[in-house]
């Protein structure tokens, strides 16, 4: 029988030297683990010696601990006077001013009906998601220029629509990577799915499967790729899997296999996000909610005319060495390999796997020329969606204008591979001027998460439809009745910035 474990006992264990946790009652040493957690060591180390469930259980697929922990390190559970202890210490906890704002958000939400396009969507996503959600799920680097160009982009490119083309019957499918799809889009990866909703990535899976369009399950998800897999609509539906490469060869070679063995078709390595862009939006929302949460102690001490204390030097701290802050995407792939490159990575890729190979974050001519020359089977050109790659912060160019300069200075690039775009899609036009560049599909990141966030399952058939109405109807109007009619004679690029009215 495992020992139990007083609260006292992994009280002690409260350092870097030694730091143990309870999760769901159970006690873990997660000493060695901390250089190695994805999400930095500082975050756990916020919780050394005492309960982390409240932090974990929302955001980590079910089989974590037994994957990245040995057997030796899970101790055993906690006694049954720490159990009563920790139920009593949630039953007595007081809901912050933003979690009482989410409650009533949810309760009042407009039913689905009335969302009619993916801003519709994002706003009562903005409504319903929690402060620090939302700062995560829609943050993006520094100024977010990037973030804000990636969508504006698309204005500067106009169609030359046909007519008198019979289009009575219009067929928006394709396929991708030899994989049919509905529509020309794909889920691009995104992380942390249930922070948005309790099914996070299921709702997702599900979603897709429903509408025959494919889902990139991030590295990252919050779901286990194993319940995922599960949640197929049919054995058939197809899956890719985003990759950040570890700097241990063989910690990727195992989730390759894995993945593989789980019926996986396609795995798309990033390769543009090895560290972190300064996302100030998420890096805030800390401050922000504990600002919140003092108005309202300030309020409720004012009747009875005493002020909260704030400690003297509040306002005047130096700050000591490098400044180090953690959001949610903060500290995040630490265990990256910074040195990745075409001439070791990619044969090292292809010895590992069968599957298709597609390089995500591709942001320039030179490196598309790059991968047709390594002979991978696609390149996703992003920029993740936030001007991500920190050596060029907030400022990688938007990929619609990537896609056009290939299209320009190297066409043969798509006669050798498939190209996809991701970042800024926000209507059925966005995808119809990417494909008439020569994309292949276009994925969508945030929409897919705020949808499932918003609405669960439903919200993500919502957006499906929402973009398939779109498409079909932009089709129409251009007088094609399939996707491979799409060509660069039907789009313009102009070189001045039509006037918006709203973004
Ligand atoms: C053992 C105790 C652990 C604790 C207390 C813990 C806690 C946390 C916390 C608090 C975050 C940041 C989320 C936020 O700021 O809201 C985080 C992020 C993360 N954790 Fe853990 N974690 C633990 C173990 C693990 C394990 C075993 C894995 C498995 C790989 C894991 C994977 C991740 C990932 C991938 C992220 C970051 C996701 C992203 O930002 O995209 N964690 N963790
Ligand atoms: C909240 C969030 C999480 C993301 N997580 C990942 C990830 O785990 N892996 C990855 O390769 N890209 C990730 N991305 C980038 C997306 O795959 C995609 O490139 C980007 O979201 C596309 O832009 P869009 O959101 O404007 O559609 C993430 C993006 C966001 C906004």
């Amino acid at each position: 029988m495992a020992r139990v474990w007083s609260l006292q006992e992994v009280a002690q264990h409260n350092a870097s030297s030694s730091c143990w946790v309870v999760i769901n009652n159970k006690v873990y040493d997660v000493t060695d683990f901390l250089p190695a957690h994805p999400g930095g060591d500082k975050i756990i180390l916020k919780y050394a010696g005492r309960d982390a469930t409240a932090a974990y259980e929302p955001i980590h697929p079910k089989d974590a601990l037994d994957k990245h922990l040995p057997p030796e390190k899970h101790l055993g559970p906690l006694d049954s006077a720490g159990t009563d202890v920790l139920k009593e210490e949630q039953a007595a906890r007081r809901k912050t001013q933003d979690e009482i704002r989410v409650e009533q958000a949810r309760a009042r939400k407009r039913p689905i009906n009335q969302i009619l396009s993916l801003q519709d969507m994002e706003d009562v996503a903005h409504e319903v998601l929690s402060y620090k959600t939302w700062a995560f799920y829609r943050s993006a680097s520094d100024d977010e220029i990037t973030y804000n160009e990636n969508r504006r982009a698309f204005s500067r490119f106009f169609f030359h629509p046909r007519v008198l083309r019979p289009v009575s019957k219009v067929d928006p499918s394709t396929t991708i990577l030899g994989f049919s799809s509905s529509l020309p889009i794909f889920v691009s990866a995104a992380s942390l799915g249930k922070l948005g909703h309790p099914l996070g990535e299921l709702n997702i899976t599900r979603g897709a499967g429903r509408t025959g369009i494919i889902q990139m399950i991030s590295h990252y998800a919050s779901v286990s790729r194993q319940e995922l897999a599960a949640a197929r609509i049919s054995p058939s539906q197809p899956l890719f899997f985003q990759l950040y490469k570890d700097k241990d060869d063989k910690v990727s070679e195992k989730d390759l296999h894995e993945i593989e063995g789980l019926g996986f078709n396609a795995v798309f390595l990033t390769v543009d996000a090895s560290l972190n862009g300064n996302r100030e939006r998420d890096l805030k929302a800390p401050f922000e909610l504990e600002a919140q949460e003092r108005l309202l102690e300030e309020a409720q001490v004012a009747g009875k005319g005493e002020m909260p204390e704030r400690p003297e030097d509040a306002d005047n701290k130096l700050v000591e060495g490098e400044l180090v802050l953690v959001g949610t995407s903060g500290g995040l792939r630490t265990t990256s390999d910074l040195d990745m490159s075409w001439s070791r990575t990619l044969p090292w890729l292809r010895r590992t796997t069968k599957l298709p190979i597609v390089l995500k974050g591709i942001q320039t001519v030179a490196d598309a020329v790059m991968a047709v020359e390594a002979g991978v089977e696609g390149i996703l050109i992003s920029n993740h969606g936030v001007g991500h790659f920190a050596e060029l912060f907030c400022s990688s160019l938007p990929p619609i204008e990537v896609l056009y300069r290939i299209r320009k200075e190297r066409p043969d690039v798509f006669d050798k591979l498939e190209v996809y775009i991701d970042c800024g899609v926000h209507r059925g036009t966005d995808v119809l001027k990417a494909l008439c560049l020569g994309a292949r599909a276009v994925g969508l990141g945030r929409a897919f998460h705020f949808a499932q966030s918003a609405y669960g399952e439903a919200g993500v058939v919502q957006t499906v439809r929402i973009l398939q109405r779109e498409i079909i109807l932009g089709m129409r109007l251009l007088g094609v009745t399939s996707v491979k009619e799409l060509v660069p004679e039907m789009i313009e690029r102009v070189d001045w910035q039509p006037l918006l009215s709203k973004m």
